[in-house]
């Protein structure tokens, strides 16, 4: 990572990291004061959204509902598939805490950047330290696409709307291994919400 002059301060976006286990203890040895910044979904919502970005790429693999589980009739969820594993964000942050004060870290709701992205965002500005700089008026919400786009509202530009291959179709899923799926999760979401003092409301 290149280093910060005063005034600046240097970004770097990779998904993986979160759920990766050598990570935490490699940022640390590389700067013990990085802020962390996740962006978190309904980890069922995740999953879907996972598989289904998978299946684009690789249209015949098994339906969403067999790779769930180990063991269907029984119930038994396969915790190692990765789209399942990475929901389980009260897991992931442990390892974390083993490293950082919560304090570093912030939790960003991915539901709320899209109905809220200026709320947010003043989150994570002031988590960084930053002036409010990115407001209202930067955001265009995309009727068409569901999603608000970035605008620069100093330039008379169009909205910078995310690409194509973001917010694809979900597609239908059994009810029953949803339901399956939300209690399964109810627990971590659950403590996931008091190491973080912040209710998601995905329960
Ligand atoms: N503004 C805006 N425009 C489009 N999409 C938006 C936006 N804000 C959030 N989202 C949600 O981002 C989801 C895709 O993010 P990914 O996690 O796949 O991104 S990546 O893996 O880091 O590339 C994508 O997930 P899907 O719903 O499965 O498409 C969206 O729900």
């Amino acid at each position: 990572m290149p280093s910060s002059s005063k005034g600046q301060l240097t970004m770097e976006k990779t998904p993986s990291y979160f759920v990766t286990r050598e990570v935490p203890c490699r940022i640390y040895s590389m700067s013990k004061d990085t802020k962390l910044i996740v962006v978190v979904r309904n980890p069922v919502t995740r999953a879907i959204s996972d598989y289904t970005q998978t299946r684009s790429k690789k249209p015949d693999i098994p339906s969403f509902e067999s790779l769930t589980f180990k063991n269907m009739s029984a119930g038994l969820i396969d915790t190692t598939w990765s789209a399942v594993q990475i929901g389980m964000y009260a897991r992931h942050l442990e390892r974390w805490l083993q490293f950082f004060p919560m304090e570093q870290l912030l939790f960003v709701s991915g539901e709320r950047l899209i109905t809220d992205p200026a709320g947010e965002m003043a989150r994570v500005q002031d988590f960084l330290g930053l002036q409010r700089v990115v407001t209202e008026k930067y955001f265009h919400f995309n009727p068409a696409k569901g999603f608000p786009c970035l605008k620069r509202p100093e330039l008379n530009t169009k909205p910078h709307c995310l690409g194509k291959t973001k917010g694809r179709i979900h597609p239908n899923i059994d009810p029953e291994v949803m339901r399956t799926l939300r209690d399964f999760y109810k627990p971590f979401n659950k403590k996931f919400y008091k190491m973080t003092g912040h209710d998601f409301g995905w329960d």
